[in-house]
């Protein structure tokens, strides 16, 4: 960590190392610890926003050219950066960033990285269809190897091998995923804080004091030392108009260039709801500034926006395992989800209606008006609100549903008593999906078999866990709700009876 400290130091970063230092931690690797008892407001370290890694910063895209850049696709998703990370870490001690590249890691325990053996641990969790190894492959051959056999001034044959495999492709792909913070052109606000997304922070406008011109008109400009510097201002707005466009289909999609590494706040680590640290930023400056008083001697943590631990696994490569609260109890993730397929619940209803009737009309009706096919129950173990509209919009009579659909809206997610038996089927078929029961992963996870298991293998039990103790609690809820009103019509029936023997039944009925 020395020469990483000095190295920030010498880029004009700030660290108050009486307050922070750095610990490797058993379970979680490198993080920050408080050197002495830190008040809350404290500023722990500040990156100017040049020093950060990015589509703006790096002077690879320029270098390229912005229209070339474009045309080969670099401009959408995280290939650009990745090829930009690639090319500084190439450039060996010539790059800004040299130290800081050498200070990540370069393996990774997400499972990207996993044997097809482990990947089936995850059966049935919401991990296996977004791993995205064949998306980012497709990335790699189809947009970053053209790219580069595009320019061999700037990507040397020699140094394909080495520095462009597939593997370091992947690898600075996880970096990216578990390091790198969301990081918008300042707007003249005020030190707002870093959003709790899946990246987790802020960047960079070229006012780095040090930024080299580099001429916007002679893209291959030579690649020595002396030229390696962030792009100029002028090409900072260049860069802004070609990147800020969000191509992507996805609304949500994020803007690739406020995707940015941010060297030493993504040393921190995070735990559930554990955040004593947090990345504001400024016009000049990201600050990481202390939330909470912090005691000397512990750790401190960045949030990493809570996910669950699906997300977590897939883009971290950790689990978190901590109390859980009524109705839930043990230890987990409190931030656990479990998905339910819409498709799931349409197999569901149409059993428990008993008539196969056609359902796509009102699947295509949900899709338009909801545009959710999955459902997702949390901790608390409710029935989402979304999942009982469905299974009212799919049970309806035809009478009903054509006023449905004259009106066209989408029936209140009322939980009735009607739907009980299709929600525990829907519920019931989930829990199916996962080839282990919960008493399997939990006798797993027992004292007594959990040091057998390999770290991979326990984060996947750990994972599907969560899940079905979700899918668990729903249920009972469901079934307690059921047994009550069988309870009841039972006790209804007997009264009933009970009224018929001694007369008033028949009485009433007249
Ligand atoms: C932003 S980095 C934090 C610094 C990192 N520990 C290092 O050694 O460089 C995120 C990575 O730290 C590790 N990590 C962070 N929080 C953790 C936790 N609560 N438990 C286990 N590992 C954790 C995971 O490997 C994660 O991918």
């Amino acid at each position: 960590m020395d020469n990483f400290t000095t190295w920030f130091r010498e880029q004009g970063g700030e660290l108050d190392a009486s307050a922070m230092g750095f610990a490797i931690f058993p379970d979680s690797g490198r993080g920050a610890i408080a050197l002495r008892d830190i008040p809350e407001g404290h500023a722990l370290f500040s990156i100017p926003r040049g020093l950060t890694l990015s589509l703006r910063t790096s002077s690879l895209p320029t270098r390229f050219g912005i229209e070339a850049w474009k045309q080969h696709g670099l401009h959408e998703g995280w290939v650009g950066l990745i090829l930009c990370m690639m090319w500084e870490e190439s450039l060996g001690g010539s790059s800004k960033w040299s130290e800081y590249m050498s200070s990540m890691p370069d393996t990774f325990t997400t499972p990207m990285f996993w044997s097809e053996e482990e990947i089936q641990e995850l059966k049935g969790t919401a991990v296996v269809d977004k791993i995205g190894r064949d998306d980012a492959e497709r990335d790699y051959y189809e947009k970053l190897i053209p790219a580069i056999k595009s320019r061999p001034d700037l990507f040397l044959e020699g140094s394909i091998p080495k520095f462009y495999a597939l593997e370091r492709y992947h690898m600075m792909g996880s970096r990216i995923l578990s390091r790198s913070f969301h990081v918008e052109p300042w707007r003249g606000d005020d030190g707002h804080e870093s959003d709790e997304s899946e990246t987790h922070g802020d960047a960079p406008h070229s006012d780095d004091p040090n930024g080299m011109d580099v001429d916007a008109d002679n893209p291959s400009g030579d690649t020595t030392a002396d030229s390696i510097e962030p792009p100029h201002e002028e090409e900072v707005s260049q860069l802004d108009s070609a990147f800020d466009g969000n191509t992507d289909d996805d609304e949500d999609a994020e803007t690739p260039a406020d995707v940015a590494m941010v060297p030493m706040a993504d040393m921190l680590n995070a735990r559930f709801e554990s955040e004593n640290a947090k990345l504001f930023y400024e016009e000049h400056y990201l600050k990481m500034v202390a939330t909470k008083p912090i005691n000397a001697g512990e750790q401190i943590w960045n949030t990493y926006g809570d996910p669950p631990n699906s997300d977590l696994l897939r883009r971290y490569g950790h689990v978190d395992v901590v109390p859980l609260g009524e109705p839930l109890s043990g230890e987990g993730n409190p931030a656990d989800v479990v998905e339910i397929r819409a498709d799931l619940v349409v197999s569901a209803v149409r059993k428990a209606r008993k008539a196969a009737g056609d359902l796509q009309v009102r699947v295509d009706f949900w899709l338009e008006e909801a545009d959710d096919d999955t459902f997702v129950l949390m901790t608390d173990c409710e029935v989402p609100e979304e999942l009982l509209s469905f299974i009212r919009l799919l049970s309806l009579t035809k009478d009903e549903w054509n006023k449905v659909k004259a009106k066209g809206k989408l029936p209140k997610g009322k939980l009735e008593l009607e739907l009980l038996p299709a929600i525990v089927d829907v519920l019931k078929e989930r829990l199916k999906e996962y080839p282990t029961t919960i008493e399997e992963d939990e006798s797993l996870l027992g004292p007594d078999s959990a040091v057998n298991l390999s770290f991979n293998k326990r984060n996947a039990v750990v994972v599907r866990l969560g899940e079905k103790r979700i899918l668990r609690g729903a249920l009972q809820k469901v079934e307690a709700l059921l047994a009550t009103q069988k309870g009841k019509s039972g006790k209804d029936k007997k009264r009933t009876r009970e009224n018929e023997a001694d007369g008033r039944g028949k009485k009433a009925k007249r």
